[in-house]
């Protein structure tokens, strides 16, 4: 076999910053510049308001929009444009200390109780509920008429009522990221319990904490309005609030007056809601998925690359016709778009694999195994292209069907074992639900007969006692007796082809014979096509009958197993191999194994 050269590996997927993806979302944008020109006019109300905002002039009072005072007068005679105007620096300074106080109580509060649990948790929280029952209005008139009605208090009083927010998301933040491996490893090297809060945890409860922050914005100034509405704060400021107050009393003669405030507290508060939501949309989803044409640009260029086919096939890639075949995959190209263009990771693998066949996929990390499996299973993360000439499973082409079609094939024609046992069990459901419940809605069996098939199949894959793990939840089940778990939902359906991606992976070294052994004996008994794909060329030496060895995205090798271990023809197989295989005694054991008289015999071998 020719070695196929080697590409440079996939151009790196750019993170693209939450700035700047928030400025490609047009109402968000359009939110933030209503905004900034809100801000901009609080900034710079001296030198634009064209009269002094408190100055009286009786022939100004209730005037109509002329006459050098665009917006009218108010019904004291004052300019309505110029208060407007500096009523924006009240509004946006109140707002201001509001949310400077929710951030610095509610934060720090949420991110300990939710680290240090126990009685910081405890403490911290019986505060956040008693606020959040205190009625804020009430509280708010109390507090004006004790301090003389200072309007910086009662800002700040605000705050604290409206702390619990943002104590509550920071703590929902810390209470996951604290339980993340990562936070471990930290402690275990030595970092200071003062560090990992500022670094780590304080990093992962910044985004939810601005999109909180902008939402209190809008609550706050909404709230300090009503209080001014009321009449709670000094007449001497300008005022939003004080502004609708005053129209108030005059609407039915006077319209004009009440509109114009209204419309800047509207538009400040839709802006910050707008921006709240849009930052929430970015921050829950960390990937931004590409557009429709973008999409289209990448599927182009995926089909425009030269096919690798041709040379992929001469190399004897496809070994069985199209019919005898459980599965074939050719020329399959899987690639993201990025800014600069298309990262294509997996580039124009073919192979196949008959019926009782076990087949390997095997290569080093981000080789493209998984992207080849994801892509004939149709799981391809949001975001990922795949473009075939052709994927067949069970003799059928099935790569230009619908997703729903090929949804439809998973669980019937295709059973599937993920690498992660534990994460892959949902800790909220009994085994025997998680189990019997794709018989029934797949299968169409009933509950009962649901429930016995799950129950012969657990016996099947070598669990002791069926009945105990059927009324488990995940968490009560070691993790090789939770593979079995998944193997078994991966047969129960008796698919044709089973696809087990890095299945012994997550299991200890004895565990992992007893998986792939059980692996082996239900493929042979339900005479599946077995697609396996590993890092580990051991695991290759242990159950496959070929093998497909992958680099960068391509195939630069594969036949059957034998004639690979004696004769790997692309220098990378044969560092693959040295690397997983380099104690001597069980290399030694493998060619015992594989001697023209071992016992599956040279006949195998092509
Ligand atoms: N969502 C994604 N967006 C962009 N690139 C991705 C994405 N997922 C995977 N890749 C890239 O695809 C390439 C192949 O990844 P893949 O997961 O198939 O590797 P692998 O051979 O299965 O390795 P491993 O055993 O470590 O999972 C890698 O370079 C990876 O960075």
């Amino acid at each position: 076999m020719t070695a196929v050269p080697l590409p440079v590996g996939p151009a790196p997927v750019k993170r693209v910053s939450l700035g700047r993806r928030f400025l490609r979302r047009p109402l968000g944008v359009a939110a933030l510049a209503v905004f900034a020109i809100v801000v901009a006019v609080a900034v710079l109300a001296p030198w634009l308001a064209p009269f002094d905002p408190d100055h009286l002039d009786f022939a100004l009072s209730h005037a109509t929009p002329g006459n050098g005072h665009p917006l009218g007068g108010d019904s004291a005679g004052r300019d309505i444009l110029s208060r407007l105007l500096f009523g924006a620096r009240t509004t946006l300074y109140g707002a201001l200390i509001t949310c400077l106080t929710c951030v610095v109580l509610g934060v720090p509060a949420g991110v300990a109780a939710g680290y240090f649990g126990g009685v910081t948790d405890r403490i911290a929280s019986w505060i956040s509920d008693a606020l959040q029952s205190v009625p804020v209005m009430i509280v708010l008139l109390v507090v004006a008429a004790g301090t003389g009605q200072n309007f910086a208090v009662l800002m700040v009083t605000l705050g604290v009522l409206l702390a619990p927010g943002h104590y509550r998301i920071a703590r929902a933040r810390a209470l996951t990221v604290c339980r993340e491996p990562y936070i471990d490893a930290a402690r275990v090297s030595g970092v200071t319990t003062l560090r990992i809060l500022r670094t780590h945890m304080l990093r992962a409860v910044y985004a939810p904490v601005i999109v909180q922050t902008a939402l209190t914005a809008g609550i706050a100034i909404g709230l300090q309005a009503g209080l001014q509405f009321l009449g709670v704060g000094s007449a001497a400021t300008p005022s939003w609030g004080q502004m609708m107050n005053d129209g108030f009393q005059t609407m039915l003669s006077y319209p004009l007056i009440l509109l114009w405030p209204s419309i800047a507290l509207g538009l400040t508060i839709a802006a910050l809601a707008f921006i709240g939501s849009t930052l929430a949309d970015l921050v829950s989803v960390r990937v931004e998925l590409p557009t429709a044409r973008r999409r289209a640009r990448v599927r182009r260029e995926l089909a425009a690359a030269p096919s690798a086919l041709p040379e992929a096939v001469a190399s004897g890639t496809h070994v069985h016709e199209v019919a005898d075949s459980a599965l074939r995959v050719e020329n399959l190209r899987v690639g993201y778009a990025t800014r600069d263009g298309v990262s294509e990771v997996v580039r124009g693998v073919s192979f196949d694999a008959a019926p009782g066949e076990v087949l390997g996929i095997v290569g080093e990390s981000g080789s493209g195994k998984t992207q080849t499996i994801f892509s004939v299973l149709d799981l391809l993360p949001a975001g990922g292209t795949a473009v075939a000439d052709g994927i067949w499973v069970g003799g059928q082409e099935v790569g230009k069907r619908s997703p729903k079609e090929r949804a439809a094939l998973l669980g019937r024609a295709i059973g599937y074992v993920p690498q992660e046992p534990m994460t892959n069990l949902d800790p909220s459901y009994a085994i025997g639900h998680q189990l019997a419940e794709p018989l029934r809605r797949v299968h169409g069996l009933s509950k009962a007969a649901a429930r016995q098939r799950a129950r012969d199949v657990l016996v099947r894959v070598g669990i002791q006692d069926p009945d105990r793990v059927l009324k488990a939840y995940p968490h009560q089940i070691s993790g090789g007796m939770a593979q079995r778990v998944l193997i078994a939902g991966a047969v129960a359906g008796r698919p044709s082809l089973l696809v087990a991606d890095e299945p012994t992976t997550a299991l200890d070294v004895t565990v992992q014979a007893e998986v792939l052994e059980l692996l082996r004996e239900l493929q042979r008994e339900y005479g599946m096509a077995l697609v396996i794909v590993t890092h580990d060329f051991g695991v290759v030496a242990d159950i496959c009958d070929r093998v497909v060895v992958m680099k960068d995205g391509r195939v630069v090798e594969t036949g059957p197993v034998e004639r690979i271990f004696r004769r790997p023809e692309d220098p990378y197989t044969a560092e693959l191999i040295g690397a997983s295989l380099d104690d001597a005694a069980c290399r030694d054991e493998l060619d015992e194994a594989w001697s023209p008289a071992g016992a599956r015999g040279e006949e195998a071998a092509r």
